[in-house]
């Protein structure tokens, strides 16, 4: 990464970073991260926020006396919250010449792939016309079983979304420590992350204040997204001067998660099958098919499917899955699942070819690797 190219800078804050001790919105916190973002404009660079605090913002108001641990009361606190929120956003960059928008986004909104180019072509707009994008999730409409839960994973995904050149995640905690601080206070800094082992996995706890609900597990499933993007990325302490400036000059104190070559180079629609699609069925070969599909540019006919799981239309991303219960790969689907179940193990007749691939073939590999994510 070029320190003095300009660049696009996906920003997260967690709950923690933004609240004072009684879990409130801290204005001073908000504005220490104004100021920093803002330096960050001033150089030039292209900067979108991810933050949380909808909730902290918004449950005094909706008459709690402390944050809120039932779904739809932390659901209506941060539909107070969020227009509080933005309000003190939009006013603190206004005061220095930037102008913000608000983006709420679910995880559904990034397994559609219309709604994923849209909310692209949107923040391009804004970020091309040095807006500040400020993006929370949707919680007043998410439910349980859809949400990110957490604004980390969120933040790598939209950092993929719009093709970041860093996303930096700004915590209560300095790095990722080889063991959990809270635990073990012999736990050192890991200040390079190449690769993210099982080991640094089995390091990683939950959250460490009442007001997070991410912790260091949800943090490195977000640096696994961005790495496998081929964003890299960097985590740090909210708060500590110049953090983010230094974050992209790469002086700042903290954990660097290196980009991984092998999805550099994914164009979007590759990269919104690998990350976003959230397949919805299996697809399992015999071994002839797994032969063929990994000497033949990955193409499979019906004769080698062996098993169809899940129901789903023509179109549909779907797991590719060996004997061995494996996964291949993922494909895009040229049969709907009833029909596909129909033609497993024949060889395809001229009628039942599907329109657009005349050689009847069920899918090509497009991601060819277990994405695990
Ligand atoms: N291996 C680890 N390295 C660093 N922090 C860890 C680790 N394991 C658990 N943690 C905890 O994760 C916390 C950060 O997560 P969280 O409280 O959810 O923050 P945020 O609100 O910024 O998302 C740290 O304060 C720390 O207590
Ligand atoms: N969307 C929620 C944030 C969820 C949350 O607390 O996230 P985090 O602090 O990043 O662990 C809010 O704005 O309150």
């Amino acid at each position: 990464m070029n320190p003095d190219k300009n660049k696009r800078v996906v920003i997260k804050i967690g709950s923690s970073s933004l609240t004072s001790a009684h879990g409130e919105i801290s204005r001073r916190k908000l504005e220490r991260l104004v100021d920093e973002v803002v330096q960050l404009k001033d150089e030039g660079h292209e900067v979108l926020l991810v933050s949380s605090g909808a909730v902290a913002a918004g449950y005094r108001k909706l008459g709690c006396l402390e944050r809120p641990s039932s779904l739809p009361e932390k659901q209506a606190a941060a539909s107070i919250g969020q227009g509080l929120l933005m309000e003190a956003y939009s006013e603190l960059f206004l005061s220095h010449g930037y102008v913000a928008s608000q983006i709420l986004i679910t995880r559904d909104d990034f397994s559609d792939h219309s709604r994923y180019n849209n909310a692209r072509n949107t923040i391009n707009v804004l970020l091309e016309r040095g807006i500040i994008p400020i993006v929370n999730e949707n919680d007043t409409v998410t439910i349980n079983r859809l949400k990110f839960g957490d604004n980390d994973t969120l933040s790598a995904k939209v950092a993929g979304l719009v093709d970041a050149d860093q996303l930096i995640i700004l915590s209560d905690i300095d790095g990722l420590y080889d063991a959990d601080p809270r635990e073990n206070p012999n736990a050192e800094l890991l200040s390079h992350v190449s690769e993210i082992t099982e080991q640094i996995e089995a390091a990683a706890g939950d959250s460490g204040s009442s007001v997070g609900t991410g912790g260091m597990r949800s943090k490195l499933d977000a640096f696994k997204i961005a790495m496998a993007s081929g964003i890299p990325s960097f985590l740090g302490k909210a708060g500590v001067s110049n953090i983010i400036m230094d974050a992209v000059k790469q002086t700042a104190k903290g954990t660097y998660f290196e980009s991984t070559d092998e999805m550099e180079n994914l164009d979007s629609r590759k990269q919104w099958i690998a990350f976003n699609s959230g397949p919805k069925g299996e697809v399992t070969v015999d071994e002839q098919g797994k032969k063929l599909m990994m000497e033949k540019e990955g193409s499979l006919l019906p004769l080698h499917v062996h098993q169809v799981k899940g129901r789903f239309e023509k179109g549909t991303v779907v797991r590719i899955m060996d004997l061995d219960n494996e996964e291949i790969g993922l494909g895009v689907v040229n049969y709907p699942s009833d029909q596909l179940v129909q033609l497993q193990g024949k060889k395809v007749s001229e009628d039942s070819k599907p329109a657009v691939d005349s050689d009847g073939l069920v899918c090509h590999i497009e991601i060819p690797m277990p994405v695990g994510l």
